[in-house]
């Protein structure tokens, strides 16, 4: 996600607009504030007052700039960054980790008051800011972890230093990348000669709708253009819909409004999870989207075309992104390890050989171990989650320096060592099952059930039963899988095997009495009867028939014919109600009688029809 960008910042009722002129005094005042300014009322001609956005007072417009640099020059000095409600006061906008001021593209901001940015910067990412002594570039980062302090060959060395890179952000966090270049995978939509790569490359960002599974690289590409618009000087504000009102939302279009109007700025508003607004939510930008004062790009991991407003994705590119290869993932997972200086232990390193990967000259400095196979079903039970993959990566490795064992290998120049192995054992245990393989709430949750359903229905009870474990050892809901047997009993094998209802039922109340575990066999043993049943749709397909003729019908629908109307009154046997019916048991023959409204005479529902 980029950054904790759901603070809000209420315009203050005080703030007036500045006169004409007033601007020009404080331009960055709107800025700095992320209070977009207020039209003047009419008739209103008194000096205009803000509020200071560090103490709060309220001021005559003119001091502002002067009362500001003295408020912050005396904040720096008795409080750490952030701690002062004031400094707390979250902005508007926040920029995906590791970039400038949040929402404000440094370069793009006047040069006015820079006591007032740099005690900023310290408020956020822990103090370091490109220009303090600490701050490293990703490549430095990268190249440090290569780097092992002198004297630290010691296992406990290195694995405190190892440690230490793996405290606080992510791994995943960590490893973010900031550029194109170092977006692994997704060819298809961001290959070289693709139009959103060189839409991405000239800055021509048009509204985007990505699309994609977790952990497949949206908030990271979202990122990405975050980083290279700031080079043109457009904003990049987030919002995630899991926390954001649409008072932010407002509040945000207003800024980029004013932004538009004073300093012919852009602005970009990143959304992520923006299916999770809701449809008036998303309509509150549809139209900012579609007159250019803002530029959209919403990430989800459901389909668009059911959450996401139909007017607003037409103006919107869906891009969607694929779960992240295997080899892709190889890839991302060798980066991580380069980076925390742990070294790759091939299959003939095991021997007596030399491990592989980039350090490996440096072996006796570097205690700790991979094995390559760890890093491959790494690579492949992720399932395409990068996330998940570096998230696993990590957990096996602190967890190996928690457990503080050593393993010894033989594989050191000049003998015998002492290191801290991971394998294929300790990845798994880093990883959970159940996110990796299925998502119960995703889009995931539909496929796999329609796999079950189609399976069923084709007779294939392998298949059926592979699709019913993929989701319960998923942790879907028994009674959602269920449910959908109740249907099937109905819609597919139908009056072929009328007991299949009861069978469904019946295994409904059983998962409903004992739960999961123990009701899995019972969802089993309904799904292969299910597959193995004789199948018919006669029913359904006739009841289809029926609706579609109600559908088609134009004009009132034909009345009951009177003869099958009840007559419980005198009035209504006055009125012919009952009239002509003849009571089929008092017959010895079959009865010749009609049913159907008279317009309806001799319809055959059962009777395929051509839709
Ligand atoms: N294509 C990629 N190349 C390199 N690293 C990636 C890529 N995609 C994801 N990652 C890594 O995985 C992490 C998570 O990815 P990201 O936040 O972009 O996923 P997402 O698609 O937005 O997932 P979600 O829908 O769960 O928010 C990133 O911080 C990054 O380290």
């Amino acid at each position: 996600m980029l950054g904790a960008g759901s603070g809000r910042t209420t315009a203050p009722e005080g703030l007036r607009a500045p006169k004409a002129g007033g601007l020009a005094s404080c331009p960055s005042l709107a800025c700095l504030t992320g209070h977009p300014w207020r039209e003047p009322m009419e008739g209103a001609e008194e000096e205009p007052v803000v509020q200071c956005p560090v103490c709060l007072q309220q001021l005559p417009g003119a001091h502002i700039n002067s009362h500001l640099d003295q408020c912050l020059q005396a904040g720096e000095g008795e409080a750490e960054p952030g701690s002062s409600p004031s400094c707390k006061r979250p902005r508007l906008a926040a920029a995906p980790p590791g970039s400038q001021a949040q929402g404000e593209p440094e370069e793009a901001r006047p040069a006015a008051a820079p006591t007032i940015f740099s005690l900023f910067h310290k408020g956020r990412g822990g103090g370091q800011s490109p220009a303090t002594p600490g701050w490293k570039s990703g490549a430095e980062r990268e190249e440090a972890a290569r780097k092992p302090e002198d004297g630290g060959s010691a296992a406990a060395g290195c694995g405190a230093r190892l440690a230490q890179k793996l405290e606080g952000k992510p791994l995943a966090e960590q490893l973010r990348p900031d550029t194109l270049g170092d977006y692994v995978g997704q060819e298809r939509v961001l290959g070289a000669q693709t139009l959103l790569r060189s839409l991405l490359e000239s800055h021509e960002i048009p509204s985007l709708i990505l699309w994609g599974p977790p952990g497949c690289g949206k908030t990271t590409l979202a990122h990405i253009i975050a980083n290279s618009s700031k080079k043109n000087g457009t904003r990049f504000v987030t919002l995630s819909a899991t926390s954001a009102k649409t008072n932010d939302v407002r509040d945000v279009i207003s800024q980029a409004q004013n932004e538009k109007r004073l300093f012919k700025r852009k602005t970009i508003l990143f959304i992520d999870e923006i299916h999770r607004f809701n449809k008036s939510q998303q309509d509150t930008f549809l139209p900012h989207v579609e007159c250019g004062t803002v530029t959209l790009i919403g990430a989800t991991t459901e389909n668009p075309s059911f959450q996401v407003n139909a007017a607003l994705l037409s103006r919107c590119r869906v891009i969607v992104l694929e779960k992240l290869s295997v080899e892709a993932m190889e890839v991302i997972l060798m980066r991580a390890v380069r980076s925390l200086g742990v070294q790759v232990l091939g299959q003939g390193d095991q021997h007596g050989n030399s491990a592989t990967g980039s350090s490996s000259s440096k072996s006796s400095e570097f205690p700790v171990y991979i094995e390559e196979k760890a890093l491959n079903t790494l690579a492949y039970l992720c399932d395409g989650d990068a996330r998940t993959g570096l998230n696993g990566l990590q957990l096996a490795v602190q967890a190996r320096l928690a457990a503080e064992r050593t393993t010894p290998l033989n594989i050191t120049k000049g003998g015998s060592a002492d290191g801290i192995l991971i394998t294929e054992e300790h990845v798994k245990e880093g990883l959970q099952r159940s996110h990796i393989l299925y998502d119960r709430a995703g889009e995931e949750h539909y496929n796999c059930i329609s796999a079950l359903h189609k399976s069923m229905r084709g007779s294939d009870e392998n298949a059926s039963l592979y699709w019913l474990a993929r989701m319960l050892e998923g942790g879907e809901d028994p009674l959602y899988v269920a449910r959908r047997l109740v249907r099937f009993a109905s819609e597919d094998i139908g009056l072929a095997d009328p007991l299949a209802l009861t069978q469904a039922v019946a295994a409904y109340q059983g998962c409903h009495f004992i739960g999961m575990p123990e009701c899995e066999v019972i969802l089993a043993q309904c799904v292969v009867y299910f597959a193995r049943a004789p199948k018919s749709i006669e029913v359904y397909r006739a009841y289809s028939n029926v609706k579609e003729c109600l559908r088609m019908h134009t004009g009132p629908l034909p009345p009951v014919p009177l003869h099958l109307r009840n007559a419980p009154t005198r009035l209504m046997k006055n009125l012919g109600y009952g009239k002509g019916y003849k009571y089929n048991p008092m017959y010895k023959e079959p009865v010749e009688q009609d049913y159907l409204p008279e317009e309806l005479k001799g319809t055959d529902f059962f009777k395929e029809r051509k839709t």
